[in-house]
């Protein structure tokens, strides 16, 4: 069985405004997927890594917590760290943007160690239409609920997508956990 964990409210309301603004102000670079691989049939997005941005402690202290909750409560994973920085990442109705079904272990050294992958809405839901995080969980399909500051999360094995934005502009806040092979 393939488990989903949802925590509502893991960002507050100005906590989401907040980093917004900085998926906005920050540079952006244009979304490489697993393998650095650029395809934008694949994915759209514009993409802030948190690392790069000052005095965003705050952020990763949270995520940290929501994963030890979410791990001692629903996977029991054998998680050693998070070796990649959190993301940010824009998908706007200009460009059509979207990231089609894929899984977030790649074949890279550290995305091959991903374990649990966590994403936070972070946009309104009145700002964007479509942009819908789908999940592939036995056998169904599972929308993740669009609430601002909800964080889903999920093993990273599990297949995912987000459709296209038609309208407005969609944002959203991931980072993945990492660790030895499954067995
Ligand atoms: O933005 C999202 O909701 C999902 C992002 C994602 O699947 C990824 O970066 O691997
Ligand atoms: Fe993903």
């Amino acid at each position: 069985m393939i488990a989903l964990h949802i925590v509502p409210d893991a960002f507050s309301p100005t906590e989401c405004a907040t980093l917004r603004s900085i998926a906005h102000e920050a540079p952006a670079r244009d979304a490489g997927l697993v393998g650095q691989t650029r395809d934008h049939n694949m994915r759209r997005a514009e993409l802030v890594w948190l690392d790069d941005v000052p005095d965003t402690g705050w952020v990763m202290d949270r995520l940290i917590d929501l994963v030890r909750v979410a791990n001692r409560e629903t996977f029991d994973f054998d998680l050693q760290d998070f070796a990649e920085s959190p993301q940010l990442a824009r998908y706007g109705a200009d460009r059509q943007g979207h990231f089609d079904w894929h899984a977030d272990i790649g074949g890279g050294p550290l995305a091959a160690r991903r374990k649990l992958t966590l994403v936070t809405q972070l946009a309104d839901s009145g700002a964007y239409a479509g942009g819908t995080l789908e999940m592939w969980i036995d056998s169904h399909i599972r929308s993740a609920p669009l609430e601002p500051g909800t964080a889903v999360l999920f093993p990273s094995f599990a297949l995912h997508r987000v459709t296209p934005v038609t309208e407005g502009e969609r944002v959203s806040l991931t980072v993945w956990a990492h660790g030895p092979a499954f067995r």
